[in-house]
């Protein structure tokens, strides 16, 4: 069905913005840059299509924004404002000037280790906030990790994050998640009962992304995926080759075998020590023995030289220049 044209309150809305295009070519769904035309200021804007079952696109709609009012923090995008204009839902968010992604198409061979441990405790600061509100990101990857000019640290798109059930047996989440390359054991063998530790498992990915300039395990396919991690970790918990046995979707299919493994300190010889110790701490394969975002924020490579004592109060003094 062909977009019906602007309402006038679309207009009237819209008038206050001039669109700049898609942020990020649509990775984020239809999220526009824009530019308030009184201040100048450029946000992103996240407009909700309309659908026949509009009952659907509200529940999704309100959803999110009840998690994102739950998520101030100064290593999160900011959301602005809301609007509901007829049958469409707004959200507006601050616009940050490039993501991860971008730097790291930049630096090929992958950032220094002052600037991937200054990101690094970002992240973490950041989704740790999140898992101490209960919510888990489930997208973590370099284009969801937004940078401002100083250097500051800005988690964006929620679009697929979850309140992790109150409830002890934790939460049953069966619907999309993690964009491959940064998915956890847990998910790729269909596990529905997953929690915090995927972000965690993420960020392990992102940091090795980070100082290599290459992605960890680039699956093409949720088997070659599990392929890349056996490879380097060996066998799957029990557990999950239990779940993968029972998984239709591998019906026929051998677990590949960690015959010829890599470990990651053969892959990656030149990485420091205690940046490969912190990623190996997330990138267990068992959910329940990775660490947890809080803990690592006080690791070796950022307490060794005192790094996480010098740099809060240099953040700090970004945070407050970017507002
Ligand atoms: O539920 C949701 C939905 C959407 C968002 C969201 C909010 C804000 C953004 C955003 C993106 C952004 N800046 C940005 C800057 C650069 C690029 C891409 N660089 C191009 C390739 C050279 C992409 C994004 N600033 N703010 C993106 C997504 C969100 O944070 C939560």
């Amino acid at each position: 069905m062909t977009e019906p044209p602007c309402t006038f309150n679309e207009v009237r809305l819209m008038e206050r913005y001039e669109s700049l295009g898609l942020v990020g070519e649509g990775s984020y769904g239809t999220v526009l840059k824009c530019r308030h035309r009184d201040s100048g200021r450029l946000v992103a804007i996240k407009k909700f299509m309309d659908s026949d079952d509009d009952a659907t696109v509200k529940k999704i709609a309100l959803r999110e924004i009840k998690l994102l009012r739950q998520l101030r923090h100064d290593n999160l995008v900011n959301l602005l404002e809301v609007w509901k204009r007829r049958r469409r839902w707004y959200l507006v968010f601050e616009f940050v000037e490039r993501t991860l992604l971008d730097d790291l198409e930049q630096n090929q061979g992958g950032l220094d280790l002052n600037t991937g441990r200054r990101y690094l405790y970002q992240i973490l600061r950041a989704v740790a906030f999140c898992h101490q509100q209960n919510i888990i990101h489930r997208d973590i990857k370099p284009e969801n990790i937004l940078i401002s000019q100083r250097g500051v640290v800005k988690m964006c798109d929620f679009g697929f994050a979850r309140t992790v059930a109150a409830s002890s047996d934790g939460g049953v989440y069966t619907d999309y998640v993690a964009t491959r390359w940064y998915r956890a054991p847990e998910l790729l063998v269909g596990d529905s009962k997953y929690g915090k530790p995927v972000d965690v498992w993420a960020v392990g990915c992102l940091l090795l992304e980070m100082l290599t300039g290459q992605p960890l395990f680039p699956g093409d396919s949720d088997l070659d995926q599990i392929y890349h991690i056996v490879r380097c970790f060996g066998n799957l918990t029990a557990h999950h080759q239990e779940l993968f046995h029972r998984n239709p979707v591998f019906s026929g299919v051998r677990l590949p075998e960690h015959s010829a493994r890599v470990r990651l300190e053969q892959r990656f010889p030149s990485i420091a020590p205690a940046a490969l110790d912190l990623a190996q701490s997330c990138l267990q394969m068992d959910p329940e023995r990775r660490a947890q975002c809080s803990e690592l924020q006080e690791h070796p490579l950022f307490t060794q030289d005192s790094f996480h004592i010098r740099y809060l109060d240099e953040l700090n003094a970004k945070i407050q220049k970017d507002h």
